[in-house]
């Protein structure tokens, strides 16, 4: 078996067998699929021998040898969701049993998790598969009664996986218990053909995310042995007699775990178009400043440092806010692996607002990253489209933003009916009550005095909200359709509230880390946290004016400040980028290479498409010189 060390980027990116000839591109639908097949089983085969050196923990950061990949790829890893939710859903929810039993055979399986279907993804109370257990065989019958209840999505389960963590509705003795976790096996291990009674497939062509192999999955009939339903929360033992869990919601918690883990990633896809985009601004002459002088950088535009800083700063923002939430997030864990639940409601809330920000802040930035490289942001060997189509992806999966939010407002509504109470809340909460209770300052032009009044808007968003449900209901709506009348203003709740996480824990773990750092690096770190601060503050003005005691006059200076910020960065600004180090062969860029070869490499590029391989395609003959020659006058 070959063997390898633990990868370093150089020994993963000199095997030959990742690279492409083509450029992705230029491949086939189905091509496609196999290369990064081709080029995945080299980097499983790597991952796994690495997973062996590092026994794999449900809670442990995801290794970044999952960075490597998500370069050499360029797209999406078929093999992901083994590493995202198969291998975390059975490590975080099965028996310690179950684990030793499911995941004997280690990497010589390939999962996925099925548990969105046609018909449902959002409401997983409503999801329509079926296991009924079988108390004769001892074993759960899994059906798909209908063509909504088919599985639909699931990462690598048209043709990938052969095993997969299935959502089905428990049916124990004719009484429904709600949604469980299953392991299937779905495909022969030597054959890889689907097993009896399994209808199996691909879901067809995306706007992106074109090689995750996301298919459709349907039962009938399918027989799996009682044990194979994940056990550790709740039970269901050989009598039929069925153990309900602790918190039925801790069914939900493999979707924690990725939303935790979303904050980093979207860090990281920044990070490559702030690179793509911050070098090709240097590199790109156009136009004047001063008429008489020569044409200038493009990244001397302010106008373009508005566009490019910002978004230098939210992968900063997001990387330290991420951290914190992973630490956040395993601190839950424990506690729960210790029997309190106290804190999971607060977990989910904020992995829950935190994620949909991060992912919808990647998307729009990305774009603009895009936008601000002109023609040339349009090409795909700039990269910048297909990191906008991934990225974008992760405002729907794991939890559709909208939804999420809403789910977050219940947390801040019920916190503030306990504010209202008297009761005490957790620090991430705990300004509603100063709110409630009218302690908070007059506006102070600094990155606290902004945070502190980021946080009084949540408040009285969030006072607003109370009362428009109050009001529905006093009307005569059911507390429900009053939710519902109210969702609007919940929606801007919970993105206030999670911009003011996010300016908080940014601005606060620079400001506690700054006394380590050299005095340049600190100085320079401030420096983006005070602009995304300020860039924020003066993006939500409106909500501020409402809400803060701040004057026009004090928008005016934050304006004058957030421009000086601006012309700060400005030198440091490639210095920056280049400090993410992300090397050319995972950046893929014709336009962010770091050598700044940008015209040479995107004509090397274009001359790799089929349609340059002759100077004469066959079409002219066969379709366009007929008709050319028929109407030449
Ligand atoms: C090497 C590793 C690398 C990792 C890399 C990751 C990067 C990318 C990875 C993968 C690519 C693609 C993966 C995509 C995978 C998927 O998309 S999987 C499917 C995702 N689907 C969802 O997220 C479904 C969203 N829907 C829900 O979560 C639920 O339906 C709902 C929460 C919206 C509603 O649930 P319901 O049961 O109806 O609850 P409610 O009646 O609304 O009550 C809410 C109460 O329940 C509590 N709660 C809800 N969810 C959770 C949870 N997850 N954890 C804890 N608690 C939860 C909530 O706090 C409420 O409690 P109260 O009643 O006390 O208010
Ligand atoms: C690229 C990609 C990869 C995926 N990978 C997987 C995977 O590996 N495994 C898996 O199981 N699933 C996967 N999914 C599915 C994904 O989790 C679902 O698409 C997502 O949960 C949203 O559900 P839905 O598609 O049914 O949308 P819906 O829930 O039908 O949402 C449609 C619209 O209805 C609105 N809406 C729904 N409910 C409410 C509400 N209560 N209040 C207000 N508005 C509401 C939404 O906001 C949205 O605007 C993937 C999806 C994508 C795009």
């Amino acid at each position: 078996m070959k063997c390898y060390p633990v990868p370093r980027e150089n020994l993963v990116l000199s095997i030959d067998n990742l690279k492409d000839d083509i450029p992705e591109e230029y491949l086939s639908h189905k091509e496609c699929y196999e290369n990064v097949i081709r080029k995945g089983s080299v980097l499983y085969d790597i991952f796994s021998e690495l997973s062996k050196d590092r026994k794999h923990k449900a809670h442990q950061a995801p290794s970044n040898a999952y960075r490597i990949s998500d370069g050499i790829m360029q797209n999406v890893n078929p093999f992901l969701l083994h590493f995202a939710l198969f291998v975390p859903a059975i490590t975080n929810q099965a028996t310690p049993e179950q684990q030793a039993e499911f995941l004997k055979h280690g990497f010589g399986i390939i999962g996925t998790y099925a548990q969105t279907e046609l018909g449902h993804g959002t409401f997983l109370r409503g999801l329509e598969t079926t296991a009924t257990l079988d108390l004769e065989t001892d074993e759960f019958v899994l059906n798909s009664p209908t063509l909504t209840s088919y599985k639909w999505w699931p990462g690598g389960l048209g043709h990938t996986a052969n095993h997969c963590v299935v959502m089905a509705q428990l049916y124990v003795k004719g009484k429904c218990h709600g949604p469980h976790l299953f392991f299937v096996q779905i495909r022969d291990i030597e054959t890889h053909e689907p097993l009896p009674g399994l209808k199996l497939g691909e879901i067809g062509a995306k706007m992106g995310f074109n090689t995750a192999d996301n298919g459709f999955l349907g039962f009938h009939n399918f027989r799996i042995p009682r044990n194979n339903m994940l056990m550790k929360n709740s039970q269901v033992l050989k009598d039929g007699t069925y153990v309900e869990s602790k918190n039925e919601k801790l069914t939900y918690g493999s979707m924690v775990f990725v939303r935790v883990y979303l904050l980093s990633d979207m860090a990281y896809m920044l990070a490559r178009a702030a690179t793509i985009s911050v070098r090709y601004s240097a590199v790109r002459h156009q136009s004047h400043i001063k008429p008489d002088e020569p044409e200038v950088q493009i990244l001397d535009f302010v106008i373009q440092q508005h566009k490019l800083f910002i978004s230098i700063a939210t992968s900063h923002a997001f990387k330290i806010c991420g951290l914190w939430l992973w630490q956040t997030y395993s601190k839950v864990m424990e506690d729960i692996g210790k029997g309190s639940m106290d804190r999971l409601p607060e977990l989910h809330a904020l992995s829950c607002c935190l994620k949909t920000t991060s992912t919808r802040d990647a998307g729009w930035l990305i774009e603009q990253c895009r936008l601000a490289c002109g023609g040339h942001g349009y090409l795909m060997s700039s990269n910048l489209p297909s990191l906008y189509t991934t990225a974008t992806a992760a405002i729907t999966y794991e939890g559709e933003s909208t939804v999420l939010l809403l789910q977050t407002a219940r947390y801040l509504i019920k916190s503030w009916k306990r504010a209202m109470e008297g009761e005490s809340l957790p620090a991430t909460v705990s300004f509603l009550s100063e709110y409630f209770n009218k302690r908070y300052n007059k506006w102070e032009n600094t990155p606290k005095g902004i945070v502190d009044g980021l946080k009084l808007v949540v408040a009285g968003v969030t006072k607003m909200c109370a009362e428009s449900i109050q009001k529905h209901v006093s009307r005569g709506q059911q507390y429900e359709e009053a939710w519902n009348s109210s969702s609007v203003q919940l929606i801007k709740a919970s993105e206030a509230y999670s911009r003011a996480l996010l300016c908080e824990v940014f601005w606060f773990e620079v400001d506690k880390v700054s006394s380590t750092l050299s005095n340049n690096l600190a100085v320079v770190l401030k420096q983006l946290a005070e602009l995304y601060i300020t860039y924020w503050a003066l993006e939500k003005r409106g909500d501020l004016l409402v809400y803060t005691t701040i004057s026009k006059d004090d928008l005016d200076k934050l304006q004058e400040r957030y421009e000086e910020l601006l012309a700060l960065i400005r030198p440091n600004a490639v210095g920056l980028v280049d400090s993410f180090d992300i090397r050319d062969e995972i950046l893929c860029s014709t336009l962010g290479a770091y050598d700044g070869r940008v015209y040479e490499r995107m004509m090397e590029h274009a001359l790799k498409s089929p349609l340059n391989a002759e100077t004469v395609n066959q079409s002219f003959h066969k379709y366009m010189k007929p008709v050319i020659l028929k109407h030449k006058i």
